[in-house]
């Protein structure tokens, strides 16, 4: 099955409430979606986020990436060699990780179509459900205390509170959050790299001494400084993730050398799609580092192939994939199911949705 044509299309979804974080503030979802059309009629779909802040890529970037860079230099490749056109997608151009990483969930969508089964399976099949926390945006402690309650009452167990905005105030948001929900819920922290090292250790041993229970702090320091992170993880009990720090297998084989972090998240965007991030998931379970499977602002379009991902890896044992339960509609039918906070594999072939272009 050969690669004729790819082309790109708008992706718009508003956001049930604005998603604010250390680094911004975003009202509704624009991405851009991929079709990759081949020889056969079979179509292939792929979704990018421009997320200027963490991967330096605008929609218009990811747009050129893809028609000037990305689409001559995959153009007539067979899907089954599909090692080879991953290279080619590597090589065209450098970074612009999340125009790759659209390009790249497309060719495993038509991959696995190929073979008639869902991609899971074809990835390995590890497991078939997953269960997602929720992001809870940084705003006032009242804010995000009635925003952790409404999560609660949706059937979410696993909040993912945002801080890193105002370092002084950000142990009390996070102890109202607990007294609010109450031990049973889980809460993972994510500073965005708001903090300074000095700064991430005093608010950690903060939430430590008052017995908060933090399941783990997502990048609490810029992403280039590995010396931080490795500090706060040093300086800390609680599981420190690298998250904006780790992009490649290079970045994870650094942090894991340097101790930088106790876990990685992995993105598509960042990794620049599933064929690196398989990479990143390996070099963590033969260091016995776990890894989070997260998204960025993205619809049910690419945060499904990501799941198809997390579902096949061992390794992938903490999930942030809830894009779509923070948009108010689904841009797409079929696929992964997303109810509250389950996600369920379904069993239609490729990705698992009917295309029509
Ligand atoms: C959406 C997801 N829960 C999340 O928080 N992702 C990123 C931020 C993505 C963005 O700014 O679009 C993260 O830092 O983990
Ligand atoms: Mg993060």
């Amino acid at each position: 099955m050969k690669i004729t044509d790819i082309k790109c299309f708008e992706v718009a979804a508003p956001l049930i409430t604005p998603f604010k974080t250390a680094l911004r503030t975003v009202e509704k979802i624009q991405n851009i979606g991929v079709y990759v059309y081949t020889d056969e009629g079979e179509i292939g779909i792929g979704e990018a986020a421009p997320t200027a802040v963490i991967t330096g890529e605008t929609r218009k970037s990811i747009v050129h990436a893809i028609e000037r860079y990305i689409k001559p230099a995959i153009i007539g490749l067979e899907i089954e060699e599909i090692a080879f056109i991953m290279e080619r997608l590597d090589q065209c151009i450098y970074k612009n990780t999340s125009a790759k990483a659209a390009v790249d969930m497309a060719i495993y969508d038509l991959f696995a179509k190929r073979y008639n089964a869902p991609l899971y399976k074809v990835l390995g099949g590890y497991r078939k459900e997953l269960v997602t926390d929720i992001t809870i945006s940084a705003n006032d402690a009242q804010t995000m205390v009635n925003d952790s309650l409404k999560a609660v009452k949706r059937g979410y167990q696993i909040l993912k509170v945002k801080v890193g905005k105002d370092p002084e105030s950000d142990a009390e948001r996070v102890i109202a959050i607990r007294k609010a929900v109450g031990p049973d819920i889980q809460i993972r922290v994510d500073a965005n790299q708001g903090w300074s090292p000095k700064q991430a250790v005093r608010i950690i041993r903060k939430l430590e001494d008052a017995n908060v229970n933090i399941e783990l702090v997502e990048q609490p320091v810029h992403y280039a400084d590995l010396e931080g992170m490795h500090y706060v993880t040093a300086h800390t009990e609680t599981n420190i993730l690298a998250d904006e720090s780790v992009f490649s297998a290079k970045d994870a084989l650094k942090v894991i050398q340097m101790r930088a972090c106790d876990c990685i998240n992995i993105k598509l965007m960042k990794t620049g799609g599933i064929y690196q991030a398989q990479k990143i998931s390996h070099i963590a379970e033969a260091n016995g580092i776990a890894c989070m499977i997260g998204c960025m602002l993205e619809t049910k379009i690419s945060v499904s192939a990501a799941a198809h991902f997390a579902a096949s890896q061992k390794n992938i044992t903490l999930v942030d994939l809830d894009g779509p339960s923070l948009c108010l509609k689904d841009p797409i039918s079929g696929g992964p199911t997303f109810e509250s906070q389950w996600i369920r594999m379904s069993e239609d072939p490729g990705l698992g949705f009917s295309i029509e272009s």
